[in-house]
């Protein structure tokens, strides 16, 4: 794994979702995009065979800086008044993908899908033992997240890459806060952040009904 500079680790990363949310519990998108050029520092880090899911996520999180310096900015502030601007002008459709593949909730809806499978990996790299395997931890999380929403083939594909991941004591190592120790401790306490941004962002998708939007 290539290395990051000293002063960059998970744990900075994590709490800039923990900004996300402000007093209101509104996801604020600027820190959410934020995490999402953090986290794609880790992923280029992993090596090559992961730029097709690094060059996919910053495709769409350009989408989404896009919108927030676009004029219509100020309804991009947080998913929900991004939800609100989106629905209620019928700038997504439930049905088809072709007339609106930019609109900032598919697009965010994809991320959040991923942060899903973020959740669910570092938190089987936190409660596992120490001669875990990576691959297993990643295809079991991948398959109770994202893999429901991708074609066969993109499946294969990421569960090959799978294989080259390197070991537990590596991956903790490399989010670069300490010992693999002081690394699962980061985990319990920064975990929670994404937990609770996955949560307002999901029940909001579901509120309105928009998990689905292809
Ligand atoms: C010390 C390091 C700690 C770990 C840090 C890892 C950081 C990785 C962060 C995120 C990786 C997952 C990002 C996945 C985004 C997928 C978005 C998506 O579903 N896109 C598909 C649908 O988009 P549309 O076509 O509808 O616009 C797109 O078709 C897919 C493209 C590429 C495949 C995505 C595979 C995702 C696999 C998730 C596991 C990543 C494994 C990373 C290794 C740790």
């Amino acid at each position: 794994m290539g290395d990051l500079e000293s002063d960059f680790n998970l744990r900075v990363v994590l709490v800039s979702f923990k900004q996300c949310l402000n007093e209101k519990e509104e996801v604020l998108l600027d820190h959410y995009l934020t995490g999402w050029r953090g986290l794609v520092r880790f992923l280029n880090s992993l090596g090559a065979i992961f730029s097709f899911i690094s060059k996919d996520v910053v495709t769409k999180v350009q989408i989404l800086e896009r919108l927030r310096s676009s004029p219509q900015q100020e309804h991009y502030l947080s998913l929900q008044s991004m939800v609100a601007y989106e629905v209620g002008h019928q700038l997504v459709d439930l049905q088809r993908r072709s007339r609106y593949p930019d609109s900032g909730c598919r697009t965010l809806l994809r991320l959040h899908r991923a942060l899903r499978w973020l959740q669910l990996f570092l938190e089987g790299l936190r409660t596992s033992p120490e001669d875990a395997s990576t691959a297993v931890l990643c295809t079991d999380s991948y398959n109770a997240s994202l893999a429901a929403y991708h074609p066969w083939v993109i499946r294969q594909a990421v569960t090959m890459a799978f294989c080259t991941l390197p070991t537990r004591k590596v991956f903790l190592e490399a989010m670069n806060v300490g010992s693999p120790e002081q690394a699962v401790e980061m985990l319990g306490e920064a975990l929670p952040f994404i937990e609770h941004v996955y949560s307002v962002s999901q029940k909001l998708y579901t509120e309105h009904a928009l998990l689905d939007l292809p």
